[in-house]
């Protein structure tokens, strides 16, 4: 919204319009179930930011645990289909609490659920978008949460971290915050003595040797890894973001030195590419020769079926694939022009061959070098560069 990035957690008070993003463990109680106190603690606070002028959109998780005394679950339920039916229940009593919470400082509240689909999708992206923008203008908080009904196991996020770092990117924030139950990242898991607070972080560099490894609360789903993916997204597409407890979210919004603050690393780019790079699940593999890793990795070429020598898995035309060298050692990803019935006639061959047997739709590419991401680092949360290959 502002038409600088904001370089520094002091700049956060005048940001015009930011991405809350809060984890399931940061709204409930110890046995997992939703604590209607602790929502209303972090309401009072986005409320004063609204009061100071500010706009808010919130990324809110929370559904499943809100069905659990509800539906007399022992506890969170671990399989996809009772965990879908859990979040219908769920999502409307959690947006039942923030609509009771935002009225008492005169806010309305819009339940906005997305897929990670919505959020790459030209068409919905737009919609989404436009409806995203509309609230905001009529002054309304959009609480967003993942469609977990619809979402199906391949094309679900799981957790809410990535989706609020595409959020970020689809209503233009000037920056995300991510509350959770740990005050900051720490270069090891925090319960291990010796680990300390990481306050800033300037880039995926800083980020060598911090262990994330161990898992997060028994409520929240993708533990720091996902955390520090949504980072990813959000930093190289020019959006800093600040990482901390619900408990300072007051102190993180005013700009003190809480949490850990992300520097943006980059510039707005396609969120399909970032999608592509740290969100989608892939459907197969494409494995190349090595003339073919070096057109992609050092001359930026598409994929053409020549260099392909292999693949692994079963896609449709325009699914997700990693593509890998001879070692089998990720070179990129991208979106695969044909489907895998289609690749065993096209391995090797070279276009025009394609084209005299196959016909013109044969000639083209196998992966377009605008629908592919190079991956640089192996590292989960420095897993891919979001450029043009
Ligand atoms: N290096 C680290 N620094 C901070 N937290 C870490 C680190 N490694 C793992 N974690 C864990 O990540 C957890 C937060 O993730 P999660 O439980 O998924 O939260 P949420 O429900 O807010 O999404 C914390 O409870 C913490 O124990
Ligand atoms: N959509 C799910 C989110 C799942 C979840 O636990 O996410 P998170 O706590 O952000 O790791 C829900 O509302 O329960």
């Amino acid at each position: 919204m502002s038409a600088a990035t904001l370089v520094d957690r002091q700049q956060l008070p005048s940001a015009a319009r930011v991405v809350v993003k809060v984890g399931s463990s940061s709204l409930t109680s110890p046995d997992g179930r939703l604590d209607p106190d602790r929502l209303r603690a972090l309401v009072e606070v986005l409320a004063a930011r609204r009061a100071e002028g500010g706009q808010v959109v919130l990324v809110s998780s929370g559904a499943i645990a809100a069905a659990i005394g509800p539906l007399g679950l022992p506890g969170r339920p671990r399989d996809l289909a009772t965990q879908q039916a859990a979040a219908t229940v769920g999502q409307g009593l959690l947006v039942a609490h923030y609509t009771r919470a935002f009225a008492e400082h005169g806010l309305r509240v819009g339940q906005v659920l997305l897929t990670a689909e919505d959020t790459v999708r030209r068409v919905h992206y737009r919609n989404a978008h436009r409806a995203l923008n509309r609230l905001l203008d009529l002054g309304v908080v959009p609480v967003i949460n993942e469609n977990d009904a619809v979402a199906t196991d391949e094309i679900r996020f799981g957790d809410n971290d990535r989706l609020a770092a595409l959020v970020s990117h689809l209503v233009h924030a000037d920056a995300l915050v991510l509350l959770t139950d740990v005050d900051a990242l720490y270069s090891g898991p925090p319960s291990r003595p010796g680990s300390r607070r990481i306050g800033r972080v300037e880039g995926p560099a800083d980020l060598e040797g911090i262990d994330v490894s161990s898992r997060g609360s028994s409520v929240g789903t993708g533990g720091m890894v996902t955390k520090l993916e949504s980072v990813a997204i959000a930093s190289q597409s020019g959006i800093p973001v600040v990482l901390t407890s619900a408990e300072q979210a007051a102190a993180a919004l005013a700009g003190e030195d809480v949490g850990t603050w992300f520097a943006a690393t980059g510039r707005r780019t396609s969120i399909r590419l970032l999608w592509l790079a740290h969100a989608a699940r892939t459907r197969g593999r494409l494995v190349l020769d090595d003339g073919a890793v070096r057109a992609l990795v050092e001359r930026h070429k598409s994929l053409l079926p020549a260099g392909v020598t292999g693949f692994e898995g079963e896609f449709e035309a325009g699914d997700p694939v990693e593509i890998v060298g001879p070692d089998g050692v990720v070179v990129a990803r991208g979106l695969v022009a044909y489907s895998s019935d289609e690749v065993p006639d096209l391995l090797g061959r070279s276009t025009s061959d394609l084209r005299a047997e196959l016909g013109p739709g044969y000639d083209r590419e196998l992966v377009h070098r605008d629908d592919m991401v190079l991956v640089r680092r192996r590292r989960p949360h420095a897993a891919t560069v979001p450029t043009r290959a």
